[in-house]
């Protein structure tokens, strides 16, 4: 979307931060059981302009951009550039200038299980969950890992039982909650390598890589 999304004071924003590299049927899965689960009045996608632990760089943001509006279509989902605007990549940089933006807005950091395994290597990991409530949903193979990661240890006290998910956001930081979920085995990196998106004109993708998409969204 062009310019800044929309928020009033005292709503739920869920962020799902990616490189959506392209974006698939996973995440529109995970954005619409996040949307439920935690009690969220939006989710705001983060197309990232680029993952600062991932030495190569994704498609141009433009392609990634189109192609995130063109697989996940809901009316309380925006697919945003907000990064790149704010000229952040680094996740807690982009959660400290959004709080600041948007004074009295309540923000949930989204994430799949797999991106909890390794939490404790981001930058300022501990900022994050000292001051933005944490949603993580369940994604193939990670579910296990997730539960005894780094930073669900550390954070073990901090967590709220899934049967509590829809008062994430209402939770003073810290407060994290896994859920599960049918699992969705897709990854962009499968399509990656299948092919199905660097090999194509990229800025010119406007249709979703995966068929089942429409299903997924109906
Ligand atoms: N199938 C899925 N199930 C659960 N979570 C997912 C799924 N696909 C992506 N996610 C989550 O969505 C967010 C953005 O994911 P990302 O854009 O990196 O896609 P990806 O499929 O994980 O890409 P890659 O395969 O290149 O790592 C991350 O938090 C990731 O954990
Ligand atoms: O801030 C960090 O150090 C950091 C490290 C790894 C990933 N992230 C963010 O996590 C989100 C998921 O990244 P990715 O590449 O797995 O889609 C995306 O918003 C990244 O910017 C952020």
């Amino acid at each position: 979307m062009q310019g800044w999304p929309a928020a009033t004071r005292g709503q739920v924003i869920g962020l799902l931060g990616g490189s959506f590299d392209p974006a698939h049927t996973g995440h529109v899965h995970i954005t619409r059981a996040a949307l439920r689960r935690f009690g969220l009045d939006r989710v705001w996608w983060l197309v990232s302009p680029g993952n600062p632990l991932k030495a190569t760089g994704p498609a141009p943001l433009d392609a990634r951009m189109a192609q995130a509006a063109a697989v996940m279509r809901h009316p309380r989902v925006a697919i945003t550039d907000i990064e790149a605007r704010l000229g952040t990549r680094i996740t807690a940089q982009t959660l400290q200038a959004l709080q600041d933006r948007y004074p009295g807005v309540r923000f949930v950091w989204l994430m799949g299980a797999d991106n909890l395994v390794q939490f404790h290597r981001w930058n300022d990991w501990r900022w994050i969950m000292d001051n933005v409530p944490v949603g993580i949903l369940a994604r193939p193979g990670d579910r296990l890992p997730a539960r005894v990661s780094r930073a669900a240890r550390i954070y073990k006290s901090a967590r709220l039982p899934a049967s509590a998910s829809r008062a994430l956001g209402r939770q003073e930081a810290p407060a994290w909650c896994f859920v599960d979920l049918p699992l969705n085995d897709m990854s962009s990196s499968d399509i990656r390598a299948r092919g199905a998106w660097r090999k194509r004109d990229r800025a010119k993708i406007v249709r979703p890589v995966d068929r089942t998409v429409g299903m997924v969204n109906d």
